[in-house]
């Protein structure tokens, strides 16, 4: 069996692949997440996620093999990220009510002191319904927007915005579990199943 390590804090990565036939331990990366306006949101997940493995590759054994994702949204042609605070959710929500937008996760797979890598990138459509202020504030009462991109969870109560989705959903949650799989095994001879 490889050696895999997970390059991510998200509690939801680590639930995905405990799932699975692997391996792994974690290893959080350490990098800044700068979201630039003028950059295709796909380039941005691919490269946020290829930092990441890149900055845990550093510190490991030559021959692991490294997984980070990184997980944007889009919406109106603007990329959101994680939010700042409530006030900053509470206005990304305002913003996604109503309105399709798209939930982009890039993957990069590393492997350490090696030049073998793969990076790739998911994409979802999603429709959320007319939301009301009071259902909004509501939602933010508890504390499951915070860490998320786009201020919800689709997998938590967040689902009650989301009238319906086109495309993967293990990718809107922060993972896309099909591309990995593939690419793990297409690349680095390692099946999840
Ligand atoms: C839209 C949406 C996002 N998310 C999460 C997935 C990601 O964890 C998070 C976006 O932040 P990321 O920066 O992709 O990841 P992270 O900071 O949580 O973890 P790490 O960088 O250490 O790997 O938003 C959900 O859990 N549910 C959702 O419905």
């Amino acid at each position: 069996m490889k050696y895999v390590i997970l390059a991510s804090s998200s509690a939801r990565r680590k639930e995905f692949l405990e799932k699975y036939n692997i391996n792994f331990k974690i290893q959080e990366s350490n990098i800044k997440e700068n979201i630039y306006d003028n950059v295709s949101p796909e380039t941005i997940a691919m490269s946020l996620a290829f930092q990441k493995a890149i900055n845990v590759a550093e510190n490991t054994e030559k021959g692991s093999i490294i997984i980070a994702a990184d997980t944007i949204i889009c919406c109106d042609n603007k990329m959101l990220g994680k939010p700042k605070d409530k006030q900053d959710a509470k206005k990304m929500l305002l913003n996604l009510s109503g309105k399709n937008h798209y939930v982009y996760t890039g993957i990069a797979i590393v492997k350490s002191g090696t030049n073998e890598k793969k990076v790739d990138y998911s994409k979802t459509k999603v429709k959320f319904r007319n939301l009301s202020e009071d259902m909004i504030d509501n939602y933010l009462l508890e504390k499951e927007y915070e860490d998320k991109a786009g201020s919800y969870a689709i997998q938590g109560k967040g689902e009650i915005f989301v009238e319906n989705i086109e495309g993967s959903y293990t990718n809107v949650v922060g993972l896309p579990i099909v591309k990995l799989d593939k690419l793990l095994k297409e690349y680095f001879e390692i099946s999840l199943i």
